[in-house]
């Protein structure tokens, strides 16, 4: 089990990651989400130890990692942004791998790049980005750490790429039970991984969702009145996500039988449920009141 608890972060004197706690199972996916520069990748640098905390602790089954940092070969973490291996060959790449995680399989990366045609004596920088993305990805499984921490993994990918990515995750989580704490701006991508997702807001995470619970307890219903004035009930008891004319969908969380008999109240012409996708999620959530009057 890995334990987040009461992580707090600082850079130059901003505030950035406050009183942060969170446990993860092994085998559980989960997508950490927020808007631009809220800290995700912050967060991710702060338990794989690139950043020093301020307060708190990263534990593995209680441990903490500070004291023990040898734990830190159970987290793999690739910083973009300080990649020291760009001119080198990918099998050259896997065997510094290898020395500094115990576990790292050398015969599943021989195969891994087989199996995605990436060639092991090309120099990683001479590589498309979609192909590094893939070539980090097959490094993530190969450590055979326990908690894999992924920065935006689908950034700049193809669909095919990323539908390969997917796969690989899904195999690798399956078949080892490994954890995968995951950022990313690509819901529809993230959505058909995770199931559950943080999300991040002004130093917080404020809400913690299990997908499939909450898939049960919140509705997304696209209403179509007789008149197009929105409800002052849709604004309070949900968060309307779009309108058109008359027809309006809105985000109703922990709906309820009372609050399905007052919107029948309105007789509405139509009412249906619609998936709720991890991108009405985000919007529910993190939408502000200036985003508000622009979308609608
Ligand atoms: N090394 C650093 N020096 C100065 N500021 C930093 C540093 N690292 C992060 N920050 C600041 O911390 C805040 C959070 O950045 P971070 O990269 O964690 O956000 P993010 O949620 O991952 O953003 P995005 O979704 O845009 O990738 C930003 O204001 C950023 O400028």
């Amino acid at each position: 089990m890995l334990t987040i608890q009461n992580v707090h972060k600082t850079i130059d004197k901003k505030s950035i990651l406050t009183a942060i706690s969170f446990t993860q199972k092994p085998g559980e996916i989960i997508g950490l989400v927020g808007r631009n520069g809220v800290g995700k990748s912050t967060l991710l640098r702060c338990i794989a130890g690139s950043y020093q905390l301020d307060d708190g602790q990263v534990l593995i089954d209680q441990t903490d990692v500070a004291v023990q940092p040898e734990m830190r070969t159970q987290l793999f973490y690739l910083d973009e942004a300080h990649l020291f291996f760009k001119g080198n060959q990918l099998l050259q790449i896997g065997r510094y791998y290898a020395q500094a995680y115990p576990d790292f399989d050398t015969d599943q990366l021989t195969d891994l790049l087989a199996m995605y045609h990436l060639d092991g004596h090309q120099r990683y920088q001479q590589m498309s980005k979609g192909m590094q993305g893939l070539f980090n990805i097959i490094l993530a499984v190969c450590s055979h750490a326990r908690y894999l921490l992924l920065d935006e993994p689908f950034d700049g990918l193809d669909v095919i790429v990323r539908k390969n990515i997917i796969r690989l995750l899904l195999d690798h989580v399956g078949q080892t039970q490994t954890a995968v704490l995951i950022t990313s701006h690509n819901l529809v991508e993230l959505d058909q991984l995770i199931d559950r997702t943080l999300i991040l807001k002004e130093t917080k995470i404020i809400k913690d969702y299990q997908l499939e619970q909450l898939r049960q307890t919140d509705r997304k219903l696209q209403i179509v009145l007789k008149t197009n004035t929105i409800p002052a009930l849709f604004k309070e008891a949900g968060r309307v996500l779009s309108v058109s004319g008359r027809v309006m969908v809105v985000y109703f969380p922990n709906y309820s039988d009372e609050l399905a008999a007052q919107i029948q109240a309105y007789e509405p012409v139509l009412c249906e449920s619609l998936p709720i996708t991890l991108e009405d999620l985000f919007e529910a959530n993190l939408v502000t009141e200036e985003d508000y009057q622009v979308f609608i």
